[in-house]
């Protein structure tokens, strides 16, 4: 008896193959189930592909064309490409990105450009969409409900998000009721008089539902199948820290069963809203903190398992230094999870500090692109990479960090007085980033994310907090304006590093007030005072990138590579 052959994924949208995905096959003795890229098979006998596997791919020779097939259940969450019909990758493009009808024009043409590749999408609001909003927020707090209508910011969303559908040739009701939406928002914060963190979320929300929405509508229209997905609505699952929420474990299976199940009965691009999640509590629409978008990318692709996720930016990829700092800086070609991690974490605006974690996680490659020069080769960011040539990859800084220095006045021994400093730290929620630690004291910096979303008078409040706890114990002064200067790069070579490093520092008479090397093996972070910690920057920039490492060879001094402080 003949049967028809179960194939995975044969809702292909290219028509061309899914007419001959029907297959004639002798019933196999158990249930197998195939993916099959591009050919159909037939008259093959069951015995034939069970002798043939070789791991889980069998190779079988079709009208004379080599045909790889593979077993589905190997196949879940492992996309290989030309193998099956399922999502091969996730693109990310950044408020940079589609900030105008140009923009998300050129975005449209860049994904079809791949078109070996079926993408999930995830945009960001479109260029500052996300301050206009958050200024229109403040605004309509004292601003009287009659008085909203007027506010600036928000007659540039209106008009920004209009007349890129007009440009697009897309309907405007595909924004008018979020427009509608905005504008009572601010009338309801106009009349409460209050902007709480949960209606600042909420107002954001508006920014990346908007974007979404015109980009899906306009691929559709040209001809592209795309459907819109609003994050809080396919099981992006968080804490409910609004402003800076975390993503729970939950949110794998239940993005992965909704977009790969739409995918499958109905193949459409998805476009889904970056930096947006839901409360697991409260059931509120929560954000991911700024530039929370990279995140919303690399959790969809551990949540599928795909095969690579990009995120193209305005920069030729994760650069040397901050562009704004140094304007010379180079692209870094390859980085690890744990030196891109890092350099995130220590202020590096172009990754969300906590988006390498699902990458990693998951084992996927990140691909960090320009998408003003989608020649240029950009940065890739994998598990490993060859480290023989590696010295310093990057320098991060980051400013207005508060440093405490804690000395006991040894009332508890030594153990009891880490444990006591750090349990405070922990009632008050109050994270550190650098820590260093002699017998009787240690100088630690706190970590300014977790303090900046606060309000400004709950943040003072909170460090005179820190400050009475940690006084019942030990003599505590506390430095505000420092920065963290990251050295990232091999810290197997931390004595050439510092070597040079220090002989700059010296050359331009700063003194670094704490050092931390060891706890991660990819950075070496240094404290200066914030007045200094630009030059410094630069100074170290020009020393290890443009002098040279090789340069270290000799005496330290300015002509051997410890480059005096450049002007501002
Ligand atoms: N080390 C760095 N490498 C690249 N870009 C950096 C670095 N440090 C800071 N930046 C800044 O990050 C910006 C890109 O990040 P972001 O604005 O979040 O992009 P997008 O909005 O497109 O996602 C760049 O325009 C650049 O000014
Ligand atoms: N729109 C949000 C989220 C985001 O990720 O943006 P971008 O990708 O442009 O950094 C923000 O401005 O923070």
């Amino acid at each position: 008896m003949a049967t028809t052959m179960h194939l995975c994924g044969v809702k292909t949208p290219h028509s061309a193959f899914s007419r001959r995905l029907q297959c004639e096959l002798i019933p196999p003795p158990k249930p197998l189930y195939f993916a099959l890229s591009v050919a159909s098979v037939s008259g093959l006998c069951p015995r034939t592909l069970e002798n043939s596997w070789r791991g889980s791919v069998l190779r079988v020779n079709c009208e004379g064309r080599s045909v790889d097939v593979i077993e589905k259940n190997k196949m879940e969450n492992k996309n290989c490409d030309g193998l099956s019909n399922e999502l091969t990758c996730v693109m990310k493009f950044g408020g940079s990105s589609v900030a105008s009808a140009d923009r998300m024009r050129e975005v449209a043409d860049l994904i079809l450009r791949f078109p070996e590749e079926r993408p999930v999408i995830v945009l960001s609001a479109m260029g500052k969409t996300t301050n206009k909003l958050l200024l229109a927020g403040e605004k309509s707090v004292s601003c009287g409900i009659s008085n909203v209508s007027d506010i600036d910011e928000l007659s540039f969303v209106k008009e920004l998000h209009l007349r890129t559908a007009d440009e697009l040739d897309v309907d405007r009701s595909t924004v008018s009721r979020h427009l509608e939406e905005l504008e009572q928002l601010l009338k309801g914060i106009a009349q409460v008089k209050e902007l709480t963190l949960r209606t600042k979320d909420y107002l954001v929300s508006f920014g990346e539902c908007l974007s979404t929405r015109i980009f899906a509508a306009y691929l559709n229209k040209t001809g592209v199948k795309a459907r819109q997905y609003d994050a809080f609505e396919i099981g992006f699952i968080t804490t409910d820290d609004f402003t800076n929420a975390d993503i729970l474990e939950a949110t794998y299976p239940a993005v992965a069963k909704r977009l790969q199940g739409d995918w499958t009965s109905d193949p459409a691009i998805p476009i889904v809203t970056g930096f947006l999640g839901k409360g697991w509590r409260s059931c509120a629409v929560t954000t991911l903190g700024r530039g929370g978008s990279d995140l919303t990318a690399t959790t969809i692709g551990k949540a599928l398992g795909l095969r690579e996720i990009q995120v193209w930016k305005d920069v030729d990829g994760v650069l040397t230094c901050d562009p704004n700092i140094y304007p010379d800086a180079e692209p870094v070609p390859y980085l690890t999870f744990d030196e891109a991690a890092e350099l995130a974490y220590f202020g590096a605006q172009v990754l969300h500090p906590q988006s390498m974690r699902p990458a990693r996680e998951g084992d996927i490659p990140v691909r960090v692109k320009n998408s003003y020069n989608p020649t240029a080769p950009g940065t890739l960011i994998t598990r490993t990479r060859d480290m023989s040539e590696a010295v310093l990859t990057s320098i991060v800084l980051k400013r207005n960090v508060t440093m405490l220095d804690i000395t006991s006045t040894r009332m508890l021994g030594q153990f009891g007085f880490l444990a006591k400093v750090f349990s405070i730290f922990e009632d008050l929620g109050i994270s550190v980033d650098v820590v260093a630690t002699s017998e009787v004291s240690i100088s630690l910096t706190l970590d300014p994310s977790k303090l900046w979303s606060r309000e400004l008078i709950q943040q003072a409040s909170e460090l005179d907090h820190v400050a009475e706890e940690l006084e019942k114990i030990a003599v505590v002064n506390l430095l505000q304006n420092r920065s963290i200067i990251s050295l990232i790069g091999n810290v197997q070579r931390s004595s050439l590093i510092l070597e040079k490093a220090f002989c700059v520092l010296r050359t331009n008479g700063i003194n670094v007030q704490m050092i931390s090397q060891g706890a991660s093996k990819v950075n070496i972070s240094l404290i200066v005072h914030d007045s200094e910690a630009e030059q410094c920057v630069r100074a170290l920039h020009s020393a290890f990138f443009v002098s040279g490492i090789a340069e270290l060879d000799g005496e330290c001094g300015s002509q051997n590579g410890c480059a005096s402080m450049l002007p501002n």
